[in-house]
């Protein structure tokens, strides 16, 4: 029997590590687990190579509680060591034996997939047990070793008659980490963490079958071969839907269509993302994206690495690439990290172009689901943006989906205003502004449905990317002035009669909240209309949604709204020939309301006193 002490510089280490190495205590059955598939692939990478000739088989790993004297097992077939090794692997802390293992067997593991790098990962077994045991037998067929700590740097290491080859690890469970030894604990950990590690994983038995038939068999808890690392030939859409299922189990809804991601130079990553239909309170998004490092679960804040508005979507990545254990301000830094980040949205800019080139109609019917994540990509990277415009689409208020490019080639002959601008007309709401959509259209003009909450911000980026092209909502002012052409209507009224309907109306209107504005109109047309001006509407909108206290100051603006009179309405005839200053009044105030309630402005006591005197009126 030799016994020693654990060579590390500060004299009592557990502490440390059990305070501060992960603030996760629960990861201690991660790092285990994976160094247990690391010991199994690695004596498989040997037999394959010819290193060995041992029976390589079908090991699995296997996870045992025992309550009753409060251990916790983990045991596995892989390589085992000697006792020479778990002198050399365990006692020196951070001394690690998986890059020591890669760096001889440098070309030829390289795709092996082994897991640890960091050296520390067993020690972690002491954020939760007092005491930890080490039973291996090496596969080189050396007499088995068995090693004791309990948690100073005291340790024994003897001989001991293990028959199996492999490793098992014993942990005392300490007693402020009892919850360890709860069956649906260890369930939750492995679910989380191991569900798609690539060696089989035991974790007790169920029993199969009916009646006589009726056999126990080993529960094992992952699938050691996930969709994401296969290759897209090998996968349908069917496997993609339920490897979707297997990811999210209690998420009914489908996802509208997937990305399979799979790079090896100048960085290692796989992965699948899916587009899910998304609910309309984004902040709901519960299910993430989830980050792995060679099949084992790392997290499911992927902030970072994938770029902001592609968080959104669901799925894995899989990388060995990224540097864990770093802050994130760090990450942002890492040049690999950006790489990933710019090769994502690449990969998502191809496929949506792809689907749209491959099958339109399909595409236009799952625009709506996914438009608010594309529309944000547009605005927050230059480079999705560029690669968005063969694909992002303008449905108009009739259902028809046009890109950018056709929607001008479809409006440019009657939507150009007096100066050359083509002015694109936009609705933001069927129902409350169906009246100026019906009178766009009886006009010959397209009106694009633009309802996302971020449109604002995506027309202010369109215009200042796209010369001589304005977006005006339909409501932003009369039809006849939203495209000013060279023509003007003759007006009924004479100057000085204009001059004096605009002093009486302007007398009775409050100052700071309408602009009075004669126009002279069809006289079919509304005699007053209330608009309000697209510049005014969109920098209030446009502050509102980025938060804080408005850009420009504006957030607190009032509403500011036009008071359009049509000089050609019988209505304003009327005005001026009548008289009688109260009954005047009374009209004026009657043809306001009315504007007022076409723009939905029309509430509360305004509406109350409205309503009764037309009622009034009518007895
Ligand atoms: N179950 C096991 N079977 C065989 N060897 C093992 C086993 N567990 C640990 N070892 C050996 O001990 C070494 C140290 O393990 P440790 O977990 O501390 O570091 P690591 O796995 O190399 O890196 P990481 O910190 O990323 O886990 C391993 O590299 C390996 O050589």
């Amino acid at each position: 029997m030799t016994s020693g002490k654990i060579n590390v510089t500060v004299e009592n280490i557990f502490p440390l590590i059990k305070k501060f190495l992960y603030s996760d205590h629960e990861i201690f059955l991660r790092e285990l687990i994976s160094n247990a598939t690391d010991a199994t692939l690695k004596l498989k990478h040997l037999t394959t190579i010819g290193e060995t000739d041992v029976e390589y088989g079908n090991p699995i790993i296997e996870v045992k509680i025992d309550k009753e004297n409060k251990k916790l097992h983990i045991i596995d077939q892989g390589l085992g060591m000697t006792k020479e090794e778990v002198e050399k692997y365990i006692n020196q802390v951070a001394f690690s034996g998986a890059e020591e293992f890669l760096e001889k067997y440098k070309d030829s593991a390289k795709d092996s997939g082994i897991i640890g790098h960091f050296g520390l990962g067993f020690y972690s077994a002491f954020m939760v047990a007092d005491k930890v045991e080490i039973f291996t037998k090496s596969y080189k067929g050396e007499a088995a070793a068995h090693w004791t700590c309990d948690g100073s740097p005291e340790y024994t290491l003897e001989a001991c008659d293990k028959a199996d080859r492999g490793t098992e690890i014993v942990l005392h469970i300490a007693e402020d980490s009892l919850e360890f030894l709860e069956e649906s604990k260890i369930r939750e950990l492995l679910v989380k963490y191991n569900k798609f590690m690539p060696v089989a994983i035991k974790f007790g038995t169920h029993e199969e079958g009916e009646g006589d038939d009726k056999v126990e068999v080993d529960t094992i808890i992952n699938n050691p071969t996930p969709a994401w690392t296969k290759q897209p030939s090998e996968l349908s859409d069917e496997d993609y839907k339920n490897f979707y299922r297997e990811l999210y189990p209690t998420q009914f809804e489908e996802p509208l269509f997937h990305i399979h991601l799979n790079v090896d130079y100048p960085f290692n990553l796989t992965g699948i993302l899916y587009f899910p239909k998304l609910s309309a309170d984004l902040s709901m998004q519960k299910d993430k994206i989830q980050l792995y490092q060679n099949q084992v679960f790392v997290t499911d804040n992927v902030e970072g690495i994938v770029p902001d508005f592609l968080t959104m979507l669901k799925g894995v990545i899989d990388s060995p690439d990224i540097p864990l254990n770093v802050s994130r301000s760090y990450l942002q830094a890492d040049g690999n990290v950006k790489k990933i980040s710019n090769y994502i949205t690449r990969k998502v800019a191809d496929k949506l172009k792809s689907l749209f080139n491959e099958n339109r109609e399909d595409f236009e019917s799952k625009w709506n689901d996914i438009k608010v994540v594309l529309e944000y990509g547009m605005l927050s990277e230059e480079k999705f943006y560029e690669k968005a415009t063969s694909f992002a689409l303008y449905p108009t208020v009739d259902g028809k989906y046009y890109t950018l490019e056709e929607l001008k080639e479809a409006t440019k002959d009657v939507q150009t205003d007096k100066d050359g601008n083509l002015v694109i007309l936009y609705a933001s709401n069927k129902d409350a502004q169906h009246s100026y959509i019906t009178a766009a259209q009886n006009k010959g003009y397209q009106v694009v449905l633009l309802d996302s909450p971020i449109v604002s911000h995506l027309i202010q980026k369109l215009e200042s990317e796209n010369e001589k092209m304005t977006f005006t909502r339909v409501d932003a002012d009369h039809i006849n002035n939203l495209i000013k052409k060279e023509e003007d209507t003759i007006s009924r009224l004479s100057e000085d009669e204009q001059k004096s309907l605009q002093e009486i109306v302007e007398n009775l209107v409050p100052k700071d909240k309408y602009t009075v504005k004669l126009e002279a109109m069809d006289s079919a047309d509304e005699p007053f209309i209330l608009t309000q001006p697209e510049f005014m509407r969109r920098m209030k909108e446009m502050s509102q949604s980025s938060g804080g206290g408005g850009m420009f100051g504006m957030g607190n603006l009032p509403e500011m709204y036009n008071l359009t009179i049509n000089t050609n309405s019988d209505l304003a005839s009327n005005i001026i020939n009548n008289k009688d200053e109260a009954t005047r009044s009374e009209s004026i105030k009657q043809a306001m309301d009315l504007a007022k309630l076409s723009q939905g402005l029309l509430k509360g006591e305004e509406l109350t006193a409205f309503v009764k005197r037309n009622f009034n009126n009518l007895k």
